[in-house]
């Protein structure tokens, strides 16, 4: 049996890139949120949930960082890190992400024990978080490629939502502003790594699949939420309106 060709450059980056249609840019609940048609708690909710992601990438891009044994690409991953969480003193992005929460409303003590967080979304976190532990660091640095479409993401935000929700407060926006930057510059990183790592057809289309792979856990946390604060079905809604499911097990 004759071996597939492997895609050249341009052609693995152009079928990377086509994953964009399942970005969850298009997902009914990103669209109504920047439509101007989400409630409230849809809003709040999904910054709530949201949350559980924003505390995770810093400990996903640590794993890829414990698995890389190249110096210089963990010069570079660590500032990932950093973005997030900041040098002491500093605000890093899961502070601008609580700021964002006060900003709609939602109490700080409230986003940080979690208890908003559905279990859908935390084992879709869960399950990106476990996969950079166990993949290699070349795999686990590639799935964060979703990023590729974040920037238009986090800019439809901006255009959209001072607009729609006007009881938000703007300094809630800062995050968002400084996502732009920050995404584009690990896109670069990300792809570069990509594109010289996988020179096999087999190799190109397990990265596909890797990045299905993270498009998917990003369109299942919005699944959770859509049941949970679009169609009143939150977990357990049919035995009790209470938050009963779990918090979290740490291992
Ligand atoms: O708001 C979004 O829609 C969105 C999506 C993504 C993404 O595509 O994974 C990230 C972010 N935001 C983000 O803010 C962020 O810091 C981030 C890091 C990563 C990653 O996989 O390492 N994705 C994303």
């Amino acid at each position: 049996m004759s071996e597939q060709i492997p895609l050249t450059r341009e052609q693995f980056e152009a079928a990377l890139r086509a994953k964009g249609d399942y970005y969850h840019i298009y997902h009914p609940y990103q669209v109504a949120m920047y439509e101007g048609r989400a409630s409230k708690e849809q809003i709040r909710g999904w910054v709530a949930n949201r949350y559980y992601y924003q505390v995770n990438i810093p400990m996903k891009d640590a794993a890829i960082m414990a698995n890389c044994p190249d110096s210089k690409i963990r010069q570079e991953w660590v500032q990932r890190i950093l973005d997030h969480d900041g040098l002491p003193g500093e605000t890093g992005g899961i502070e601008a992400w609580l700021a964002l929460g006060e900003a709609v409303g939602l109490d700080r003590a409230q986003l940080e024990s979690q208890e908003l967080v559905l279990p859908g979304v935390r084992f879709a976190v869960d399950a990106y978080v476990n996969f950079a532990r166990r993949a290699t660091w070349k795999e686990a640095a590639s799935s964060s490629l979703t990023e590729l479409f974040a920037p238009q993401i986090h800019q439809s935000r901006l255009d959209t939502w001072p607009k729609h929700y006007p009881w938000i407060d703007t300094r809630g926006y800062d995050y968002f502003r400084s996502r732009l930057s920050q995404a584009r510059r690990d896109v670069e990183h990300g792809l570069a790594i990509t594109l010289d790592h996988y020179t096999t057809y087999e190799s190109q289309q397990r990265m596909l699949e890797i990045l299905q792979f993270k498009l998917d856990v990003l369109w299942t946390m919005l699944d959770a939420m859509t049941m949970a604060y679009e169609l009143d079905r939150a977990p357990y809604h049919s035995v009790t309106d209470q938050r009963v499911w779990h918090k979290g097990i740490e291992l």
